[in-house]
Order: structure tokens, then sequence, then C-alpha cells
């Protein structure tokens, strides 16, 4: 076991990531329907985003929320998707910057579902 200290860790951790969701029953047909045959460019951006956070090499200057605004996802996919960076991180790191990912992707999934029940409940609201 090891701590996140470089580059290198965060791919292992993003490329490890992705492939278990790749593979997710729940996930996997969301992710493929907008990601499509980009993934190299999605795992390239998430890489930036997990170095950024983590080892404070800023070299991700998206917003990360925007894109999950309107995906068909709620309380049940985060869950999944929280229970597979888990058991990622888990399997594969130790130490501070491994539990500051977690607490990190935690704070973020539940940030991100509360804004998608915001939306949501805003859109199916009648005009008048
Ligand atoms: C069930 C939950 C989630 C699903 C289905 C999901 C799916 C996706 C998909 C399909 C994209 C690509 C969007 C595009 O290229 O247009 C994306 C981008 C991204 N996701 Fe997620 N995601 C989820 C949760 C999260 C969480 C919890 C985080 C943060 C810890 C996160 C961080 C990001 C970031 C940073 C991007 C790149 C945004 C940009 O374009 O700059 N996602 N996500």
């Amino acid at each position: 076991m090891k701590e996140i200290i470089s580059i290198a860790d965060i791919r292992l951790l993003v490329d490890t990531f992705y492939s278990k969701v790749r593979e997710d029953e729940l996930l996997a047909d969301i992710f493929n329907g907008v990601i499509k045959d980009k993934w190299p460019q999605h795992l390239e951006k998430m890489y930036r985003f997990w170095q950024t956070i983590l080892l404070g090499e800023h070299t991700y200057y998206g917003s990360p929320f925007s894109p999950h605004a309107h995906m068909p996802i709620d309380a049940r996919h985060f869950e999944q998707w929280i229970n597979l960076f888990y058991a990622t991180i888990d399997e594969l790191f130790e130490g501070e910057k491994a539990d500051e990912a977690k607490w990190r992707a935690k704070k973020m999934a539940e940030m991100f579902l509360s804004k998608i029940e915001y939306y949501k409940e805003r859109d199916s609201k009648p005009l008048l």
C-alpha cells in the first residue's frame, strides 16, 4: 500500500476507478452514453482534476458540476459512484491524501446530488 504523492498515483487512481465504472451495471451506460469514444479525453481531464485537488498542482480549469446538471442520475447512482471510488482508494492507497480523496469525493457527490434535485424540482413546477 502506498500514499498518493505523484501524478503517476493520480493516473493509477483514475484509470482503476473508471475501469470499474465502465463495467458497472448501473453506471456504465450513463457514462458511455455521454462520453462515447472520448474516454482518453475524459481520463486526461480527470487526471488534471484530481491532480489539482490532491497535489495542489493547478492543471484543471473547468466547471465540474455543469455537465452533470441534466444527467438522468439520482441518489442510487451517486451511492454507487462513491462505493466504487472508495473501493478503488482502499485497494490501492493509504494515508492522509487517500482519506482526503474520499472526503472530497463524498462532499462533491452530496453537492452535485442536491443541485440536481434542486433543478429537477424547479423544472417540474408549473410556471403559474
Ligand atoms: C453518478 C455520478 C456521476 C456520473 C454519472 C458522472 C458522469 C460524468 C460524465 C458522463 C462526465 C463527462 C461529461 C462530458 O464530457 O460532457 C463527467 C465529467 C466530470 N465529472 Fe462526473 N459523474 C458523476 C459524479 C461525479 C463526482 C461525484 C465528481 C467529483 C468528485 C465528478 C467529477 C467530474 C468532473 C470534474 C468532470 C469533468 C467536468 C469538465 O468537463 O470539466 N463526477 N461526469
